[in-house]
């Protein structure tokens, strides 16, 4: 039967991108920033049309660029009626309105687009008071038009620019929406401390890493809980716990929220209940996509937050996960190498086999600061056992310094978990 069609989906969002590359940036990093900001474009339902860059000493204090870039950009806004503009690095308040003004379209930095996923991502009530805290306390102290952007999206008033009254009468709701909103984290976050609190006594392991690396997916493999992963940024924004067993000692495995580069430390603060899972933890398994071009920088982001939140120094398993990517990547770049060779035009660099790379990071990270590697692919199932294995022996020093006396045949566990057989467990 041939129907009329109808059209009910939203009209899909322009956007450009905008990077200033400096000396502490170079510009093979501002191409890759701006891939990963491309990325978390697509992951909140926009497409980039066009990326825009330029050399600066710092960004400059008024409009972030300068006014030649200004003009190039907005003429392409105005040739291509883009939807929003997004910039790479946090903008002030007085960046805000200036570029408002002159773009006339909606005007968003890494952080607010990261916080526009969040939002979208958030299934618990304890995530989505998080969220919303923190969209407020970013929204703020800048506060103009764009916080009708927000409003906007949770289908409240539209694109209306508010004037110098309003925006007073803005900033009162704002902030007794964001003492209510704290009052009822403070609540959420008893609870939950209470929650966590009487949980039987157990080892504790939590995934982390970079964003999109495949924790969700690993945890499945292992736990054969049912959590989201996708190929998106940032799957993962509420917190998963599972129990485990592997060859009879139990311990409790969750699942986090991603890192990222360039998020600051105050939005990090507000996900600090999502966060005490990692800081309560004894024993870290660290995420890292290998296939990643960047993958050795996401380690010292990932090192760095983790200091950060208070979570360093812990007894910690780094998973190179991917691998099945990483060779195939590895399979093609020789394929194309060998195909320029006959061409006469081969590169005179080799790539590093799958074998010297492995070797490498072994030197580099094996039994540094309690660390133990091992090199898998969550997705393939490959090298799970050996996973499993050096996560046991993290968990099992542990295990026998919290229940000296503990003989596997004896464990009295809480509920009626099966000891007998490997086996996870969902607990709230
Ligand atoms: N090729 C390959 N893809 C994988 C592997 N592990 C995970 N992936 C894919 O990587 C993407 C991200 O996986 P997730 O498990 O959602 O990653 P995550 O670390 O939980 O991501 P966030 O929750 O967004 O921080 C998904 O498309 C997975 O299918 C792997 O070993 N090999
Ligand atoms: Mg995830």
């Amino acid at each position: 039967m041939k129907t009329e069609s109808i059209t009910t989906s939203a009209k899909i969002e322009t956007a450009v991108l905008v990077a200033v590359s400096t000396q502490q940036q170079r510009p093979e990093k501002t191409e890759e920033y701006l891939a990963e900001l491309d990325f978390l474009a697509t992951t909140a339902g926009a497409i980039t049309k066009a990326k825009f860059t330029q050399n600066l000493e710092h960004p400059d204090n008024k409009t972030y660029v300068g006014s030649g870039k200004l003009e190039d950009i907005k003429a392409y806004v105005t040739a291509y009626d883009i939807d929003m503009v997004i910039f790479d690095d946090d903008l002030s308040p007085s960046q805000v309105r200036n570029l408002e003004t002159h773009f006339e379209c909606k005007i968003l930095d890494r952080s607010l687009l990261i916080l526009n996923i969040f939002s979208d991502r958030a299934k618990t009530a304890q995530a989505k008071v998080q969220v919303e805290l923190a969209q407020y306390q970013y929204v703020l102290p800048r506060l103009t038009r764009m916080w009708t952007h927000l409003q906007k999206q949770k289908g409240g008033v539209g694109m209306r620019g508010p004037g110098e009254t309003e925006l007073e009468t803005d900033r009162r709701i704002i902030k007794h929406r964001i003492s209510i909103l704290k009052e009822k984290l403070d609540k959420i976050d008893r609870q939950s401390n209470t929650r966590r609190q009487n949980r039987d006594r157990m080892v504790r392991a939590a995934l982390v890493g970079y964003t999109n690396v495949g924790k969700s997916t690993l945890m499945k493999a292992i736990a054969k809980a049912d959590v989201f992963a996708e190929n998106k940024l940032f799957a993962t924004v509420d917190s998963t716990v599972r129990k485990v067993v592997i060859d009879r000692i139990p311990f409790l495995l969750t699942d986090t929220v991603g890192f990222i580069r360039k998020l600051p430390t105050t939005l990090i603060e507000c996900f600090k209940s999502t966060l005490d899972e990692i800081r309560e933890a004894d024993v870290l398994i660290h995420v890292v996509d290998i296939s990643h071009e960047s993958f050795e920088e996401h380690i010292e982001v990932v090192g760095k937050t983790l200091t950060e939140i208070g979570a360093a120094n812990k007894p910690t398993v780094l998973v190179f996960n991917k691998i099945d990517l990483y060779e195939k990547q590895l399979r093609r770049e020789e394929h194309e190498r060998r195909r320029l060779e006959e061409l006469g035009q081969a590169p005179d660099y080799e790539e590093e086999e799958t074998e010297d790379l492995i070797t490498r990071l072994k030197r580099t990270y094996h039994g540094k600061d309690e660390h133990t590697t091992v090199f898998i692919s969550a997705s393939k199932k490959k090298n799970i056992d050996e996973f499993k294995k050096e996560v046991l022996r993290k968990v099992r020093e542990k295990h026998f310094e919290i229940f000296p006396n503990y003989k596997k045949e004896e464990w009295e566990w809480g509920g009626n978990f099966d000891l007998s057989t490997d086996g996870s467990e969902e607990i709230d």
